[in-house]
């Protein structure tokens, strides 16, 4: 693999109290690569995404992003992230949310509008854009994060489970708008637990109980385990054969 990481997690664990959520996890992603983080709910995913977009500090090892240390404000400007739970103004309507989030992120006149309507669109939201967010179903405000998160174009685009919630036929755009994010040279982890969204990562790490049981490209994974799936794949790492 050509060595140009974007994301560099070295020997990372994280303990909330006494209990140990990551465990001496080490990753590497690739500028201009999908990553995909798989792993079962309570696996440690969105702990690790979290350190990764420098909202949380390892208790231990190292993560550098886009050559700096984590947690650093200069590096996170340049990182997108979108959580699980959303950051919405519920008496805003949907598209003064995204107007307050263009200017955060410093688009603006027609290049803002463009990418706003774009975006909606994207989402399918064109037509809700102009109700307030507090009227919107939880599935809306998913699908309304996921747009603000795609606005700017950042460097690095970390989603925390980004589709849940959404239509399959929906979801089948989401990826296509990924996939020309990441050819415009985004770097984009996601998290997920759905195992079809698995294979559209160029990698994947498999998560299990804060460690990292696996790392390579879907294909590579399901030939290594002997697989026909990525669940399968998944089972065989994460049994009692390793
Ligand atoms: N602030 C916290 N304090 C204590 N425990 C925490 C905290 N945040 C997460 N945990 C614990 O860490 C473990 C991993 O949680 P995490 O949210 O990272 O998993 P996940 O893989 O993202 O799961 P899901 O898919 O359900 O979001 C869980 O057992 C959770 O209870």
């Amino acid at each position: 693999m050509t060595a140009n990481p974007c994301i560099q997690v070295e020997r990372v664990s994280k303990r909330f109290g006494k209990k140990v959520v990551i465990d001496d996890v080490s990753l590497e992603v690739q500028t201009g690569e999908i990553f995909g983080l798989l792993g079962p709910s309570g696996a440690g995913k969105t702990t690790l995404v979290r350190m990764i977009a420098g909202i949380d500090a390892a208790s231990e090892g190292t993560i550098r992003v886009l050559g700096v240390n984590m947690p650093n404000l200069g590096a996170m400007k340049r990182i997108g992230f979108m959580a699980q739970s959303d950051a919405l103004y519920g008496e805003l309507t949907a598209l003064e949310n995204m107007q307050f989030f263009a200017s955060i992120y410093g688009l603006r006149g027609k290049k803002q509008k463009e990418r706003i309507d774009d975006m909606l669109a994207l989402v399918n939201l064109t037509n809700d854009r102009k109700k307030l967010v507090h009227q919107y179903s939880g599935g809306m405000k998913r699908r309304l994060s996921l747009a603000i998160a795609l606005l700017h174009e950042p460097d690095v685009l970390i989603l925390d489970e980004p589709t849940v919630g959404i239509d399959p036929v929906l979801r089948q755009s989401i990826w296509a708008e990924l996939e020309r994010i990441r050819q415009r040279g985004t770097t984009i982890v996601v998290t997920t637990h759905v195992m079809d969204e698995a294979e559209k990562c160029g990698r994947l790490g498999m998560i299990r109980e804060g460690r990292l049981i696996a790392v390579g490209r879907p294909d590579e994974l399901k030939q290594e385990a002997g697989a026909e799936t990525i669940e399968q794949a998944f089972l065989t790492f994460g049994g009692v054969r390793r």
